[in-house]
């Protein structure tokens, strides 16, 4: 089984030249899309995707660069396609995603009044891994990002830590290498200033050579190019490019 990766953005929540940080795992008979943000429709738009190519639909955290194109995919599954996409997600942010964020924009009285009407939920719960589509298993980290709000980082396939917005953890990192046989690392990173909310360049560079040398770079600000130097040896994911997974390494297709 060959598993493959395109990312459908791989900027910050405020990147221009970068499309939101979503990710397309592909098997060689499923698609997975992790987080569907804003900019899904139109980057998945330009690769030649519609919405109905999808085979389940992931979702890490409730921020507007990882389910702003929910609404979108929500309307054109249900108007275009007749059908209700699969919607996996923790269960903690099921109720926050419908209340706070998909409600106003879906809901309509006696046609559409649950998140279950436009979607096929599947809730998740940490620790248990699961094949969400045919050849992808997923296990759920909760990972601290916002104070508050819960975020899940994944493993995937049992070999692949892909983060979400999260703020360092090095243990985890660790642990997941030297205990799990975890092979490769998509880490979100924010080039400047403090690590707030997320993990800074800086943090990165001071892992283990065991574990940078796994990690490839996503979620960065448009200012990438002229600061990739600063990353040193660390490589930066790339939108739109096709990756062949290999154990430890992301070969991209010519
Ligand atoms: O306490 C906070 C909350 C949010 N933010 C910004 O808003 C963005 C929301 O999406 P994101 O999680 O990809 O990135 C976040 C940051 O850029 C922040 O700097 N500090
Ligand atoms: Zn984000
Ligand atoms: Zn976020």
């Amino acid at each position: 089984m060959t598993l493959k990766l395109q990312m459908l953005g791989t900027g910050d929540a405020f990147a221009k030249t970068y499309y939101n940080n979503n990710a397309l795992f592909m098997s060689d008979t499923a698609r997975l899309l992790v987080d569907c943000g804003t900019t899904a429709p139109i980057s998945l738009h330009q690769l030649g995707y519609s919405f109905q190519d999808l085979d389940a639909v992931l979702i890490t955290h409730i921020h507007a660069d990882h389910v702003g194109g929910l609404e979108e995919l929500a309307f054109q599954m249900r108007f275009v396609h007749q059908r209700r996409p699969v919607l996996y997600i923790a269960e903690t942010l099921i109720q926050p995603l419908w209340e706070h964020t998909l409600k106003g924009g879906i809901f309509q009285q006696g046609i559409i009044e649950s998140i279950n009407d436009v979607f096929e939920v599947r809730p998740l719960k940490p620790g248990k891994t699961i094949e969400v589509v045919p050849g992808i298993s997923v296990e759920l980290f909760p990972t601290r990002h916002i104070p508050g709000k819960d975020s899940y980082s994944l493993y995937v396939n049992e070999h692949i830590f892909y983060s979400a917005d999260m703020t360092f953890n090095p243990e985890l990192l660790n642990q997941l290498v030297d205990q799990r046989g975890c092979s490769l690392i998509l880490h979100e990173c924010q080039l400047q200033g403090r690590g707030e909310v997320h993990t800074t360049l800086d943090e990165l560079k001071s892992l283990p050579e065991s574990v940078r040398r796994r990690m490839y770079l996503m979620h960065y600000s448009d200012r990438m190019e002229e600061l990739r130097e600063s990353a040193g040896d660390l490589p930066f994911l790339r939108q739109h490019a096709t990756y062949t997974i290999m154990d430890d390494q992301l070969i991209p297709e010519p």
